[in-house]
């Protein structure tokens, strides 16, 4: 039987839980770290506020989220993970605002206007229809709030473009097998770089489904990106 898509990124995510976290700084020359901080001090998240993060896996947004919400706040993560979950349960133990639960982006489990920011990092790309989800994501956010989008993207330059799926389709998952001894789950990940809009195809996503002043960023020469709207 041929597997879906949300099948086989299920698969994936959940044999490389453990090994998820070094791994992204690997495959990432660390360069994700300084993509979140920046993309944390765009958003100047406000203590005592309510924040979801979609796709959350080992919680390190999440956890970056509570820093900013501080006592008062709360921050949930969803996942449809439990690998994923479990290694998030174990960084999250001691922080009481966070809330980790178990579920699919597709359909989030919430009540319109529910939550002051929604985030999504790195998790746009593996689910099946990216609009399905950017647009539970803005019928959660509040009137006001926040979306944002921390993702790979697509590189201006053509030589770099290149490079860069030259990167992800041979020496990534070469990474993959070395590291965590996944050749095939890092050499399937590059299935959903490649297909995934550009800056200006995800700003336009971002405005089909409703959201307002979308600005993005690129990084690392737009090797990755960051998209933020409001509802
Ligand atoms: C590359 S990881 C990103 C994890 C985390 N947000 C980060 O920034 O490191 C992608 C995550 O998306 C989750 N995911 C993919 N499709 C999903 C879906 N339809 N619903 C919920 N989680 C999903 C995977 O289980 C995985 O944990």
């Amino acid at each position: 039987m041929v597997k879906t898509k949300e099948q086989r990124v299920h698969e994936v995510f959940e044999k490389i839980s453990s090994n998820y976290d070094s791994m992204n700084s690997v495959i990432s020359f660390q360069q994700h770290k300084k993509w979140r901080e920046d993309t944390m001090r765009a958003m100047a998240v406000k203590p005592g506020s309510k924040a979801l993060d979609v796709c959350c896996g080992t919680a390190d947004w999440t956890l970056a989220l509570a820093k900013e919400t501080g006592p008062e706040g709360h921050v949930v993560g969803l996942d449809f993970s439990e690998n994923m979950l479990s290694v998030g349960r174990e960084k999250t133990a001691t922080t009481p605002t966070i809330e980790l639960i178990h579920g699919n982006a597709m359909e989030l489990p919430f009540e319109d206007n529910t939550f002051d920011y929604v985030t999504i990092g790195f998790g746009l790309r593996n689910v099946p229809d990216y609009k399905q989800v950017l647009s539970e994501m803005h019928r959660v956010v509040k009137p006001g709030g926040m979306v944002v989008c921390l993702e790979t993207s697509q590189p201006d330059s053509m030589f770099f473009n290149t490079f860069f799926r030259m990167y992800f389709r041979f020496i990534m998952p070469i990474f993959g097998k070395l590291f965590a001894k996944s050749y095939d789950e890092y050499s399937w990940l590059q299935e959903s770089q490649k297909d995934f809009p550009d800056r200006k195809q995800l700003t336009a996503l971002f405005e089909d489904v409703g959201l307002k002043n979308v600005t993005s960023k690129p990084y690392s020469g737009g090797a990755a990106a960051r998209h933020i709207g409001y509802k």
